[in-house]
């Protein structure tokens, strides 16, 4: 039998008819600056992604582009006018950055109150705090997916493969605030497959392209794939592929799609946190 497909878009569209009733209530206009750096292709589509989705919601979107050889300081200086700019209501550094910037350095640079990718260490403190607060757009957006297909978190056993601080960190905390049972995996986990083969909730997060194969899953399972990885075909073109190996599809009980599964979640719930960040926080 084959996956129920759970497709992003009908899910990110009820996130952006969320985010529009409460943009009519605003009381002050909500923009969003996004800070890229360089001309990476991936980087490329997804800034413009989050800068079309805003202005179709007719926020006011900038989109700061630099070169990829601008130094620390000068990334820094501008995210400080930013900061102090009372027109910026929500900002954030597009990721990967070059090597020579660090990037917890430039995460700390950003105003919490404006930190729309919630990695700030305060927003990231209040999360764990159980507290509210501007969160992680990737994980947020899964959440709101599995809401969206009437999947349950509470009591669910959930297997998240990945740490990363954008979305296996911040999952790990809003899961358990979902009250599931969360086992938090990585490369360097022992016997992977075990670990994986016995979770009904499973949310794979590595960047490696087809990692968790058929064998590796629990029949019945739902998995949630975050990985995008663009890897070249045998014609020469680049195609899409997600962390979870394309046979897992007989296995599962729901999957998301890559492309077309969590990663219309990620621009939708960067919408909703702007407007968050613009109406001074939380609802
Ligand atoms: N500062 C940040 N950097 C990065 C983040 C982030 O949340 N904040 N996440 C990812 C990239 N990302 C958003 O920035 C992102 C990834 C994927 C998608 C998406 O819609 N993917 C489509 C396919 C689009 C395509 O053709 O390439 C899909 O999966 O269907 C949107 C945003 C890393 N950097
Ligand atoms: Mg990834």
């Amino acid at each position: 039998m084959s996956a129920r497909l759970l497709h992003g878009p009908p899910a990110a569209d009820s996130l952006l008819a969320q985010v529009r009733q409460r943009l009519q209530r605003l009381s002050r206009p909500a923009s969003l600056h996004v800070i890229r750096l360089g001309d990476d292709p991936a980087s490329v589509s997804y800034v413009r992604l989050k800068d079309r989705q805003a202005r179709a919601l007719g926020l006011h979107s900038e989109v700061h582009v630099l070169p990829e050889t601008t130094s620390q300081q000068e990334l820094l200086q501008l995210v400080e006018r930013l900061n102090l700019d009372p027109q910026v209501s929500g900002l954030l550094v597009q990721l990967p950055l070059p090597p020579h910037i660090q990037v917890s350095t430039v995460q700390r640079a950003i105003d919490p109150a404006k930190d729309v990718d919630g990695l700030h260490p305060h927003n990231v403190g209040r999360l764990w705090s159980g507290d509210p607060g501007l969160t992680p757009c990737t994980p947020a957006g899964i959440l709101h997916l599995m809401d969206h297909y009437g999947l349950p978190v509470a009591g669910q056993r959930a297997v998240i493969v990945g740490r990363s601080t954008i979305v296996g960190r911040p999952l790990a905390a809003m899961l358990l605030a979902r009250d599931a049972t969360v086992t938090l995996a990585h490369s360097r986990t022992p016997d992977l497959h075990e670990v994986t083969s016995q979770a009904p909730l499973l949310i794979v997060a590595t960047g490696v392209p087809g990692l968790i194969t058929a064998g590796m899953v629990q029949p019945g399972a739902t998995v949630i794939d975050v990985g995008v990885n663009r890897v070249p075909s045998t014609d020469g073109k680049v195609h899409l592929q997600g962390d979870v190996h394309p046979d897992v599809r007989e296995v599962a009980g729901a999957l998301t799609p890559v492309p077309g599964g969590v990663g219309p979640l990620t621009v939708a719930q960067l919408m909703l946190n702007t407007v968050l960040a613009a109406e001074g926080l939380q609802a």
